[in-house]
């Protein structure tokens, strides 16, 4: 069974179909790229997929179940963690609070045992923080846990921003353009770490990123959406090398 299927979906902004007739599968533990020129609808296919969108038509199923429609919480609890463009951690928290907000969905205790401070709050926050130190060791942050998120390099911060992702326990990652902003070494770091993920926590990453290098380098399968529509999907190698695609690139 497919870790993601997406059948005929699509939404309407007033007059715009921003995703029109969307189709995708996702296999399981598959790095997977979705490419296309500015404003071809690949952070609305995000938006689609986490439930911040509610689709016009079609389907989405992760894992076989069906999420369509469904909230942005029972998204994540289903299985589906992403980062997003424009970094969003929290960064006047230390590191190691960052990735524990990620835990919260699995160990939670109710707000009045939090309140009381009572022995399941110091169980669960012990549970926790070794957890997250666990999760920050894999990321090489461990030694960063206590200071401010704001503070660390911006090659950092978005590995903590996965770690977060991650610490959802998530069955599918979906990272919005990871690289940008990053020089290449930041970059190439970058991919050794999802390549990393990948393993280490035996995840499927479907991934939006407008650096050829990285998306040459590390995604099996593209889908090329162009004007909301795919234009073509399929092995990268042969995906890159067809001529409509550089056209679409090029805007000729
Ligand atoms: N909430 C919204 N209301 C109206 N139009 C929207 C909304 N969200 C996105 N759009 C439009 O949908 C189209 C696709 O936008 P989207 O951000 O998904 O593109 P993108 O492929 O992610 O672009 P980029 O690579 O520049 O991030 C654009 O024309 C955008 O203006």
């Amino acid at each position: 069974m497919a870790m993601l299927e997406v059948n005929n979906l699509s939404i309407q902004f007033g007059g715009l179909r921003a995703v029109d007739g969307f189709n995708m599968t996702i296999e399981k533990g598959q790095l997977y790229g979705l490419i296309g020129p500015n404003g071809a609808g690949k952070t609305t296919v995000f938006n689609l997929l986490t439930g911040v969108y509610k689709p016009t038509e079609g389907i989405i199923k992760l894992d076989g179940q069906d999420i369509t429609g469904k909230s942005t919480i029972e998204i994540n609890k289903a299985g589906i963690a992403r980062t997003f463009q424009n970094i969003r951690l929290f960064k006047d928290m230390p590191v190691l609070d960052n990735v524990k907000v990620g835990l919260h969905n699995h160990h939670p205790y109710s707000t009045l045992t939090g309140i009381l401070r009572l022995p399941k709050y110091y169980k669960v926050e012990k549970e926790m923080n070794e957890r997250a130190m666990e999760i920050l060791k894999v990321f090489d942050l461990d030694k960063e846990a206590d200071t401010l998120a704001g503070n660390l390099p911006y090659g950092k911060q978005r590995k903590l921003e996965i770690a977060r992702a991650l610490a959802t326990e998530p069955k599918l990652l979906l990272l919005d353009e990871p690289a940008a902003g990053m020089n290449p070494n930041e970059t190439q770091e970058l991919m050794d770490t999802i390549r990393f993920v990948r393993e280490h926590f035996d995840m499927t990453v479907l991934l939006i990123e407008h650096d050829m290098k990285l998306v040459g380098g590390i995604c099996e399968e593209l889908t090329v959406l162009n004007f909301g529509q795919v234009l073509i999907q399929g092995e990268t190698s042969t995906v890159l090398k067809d001529p409509t695609v550089i056209t679409a690139y090029l805007g000729e």
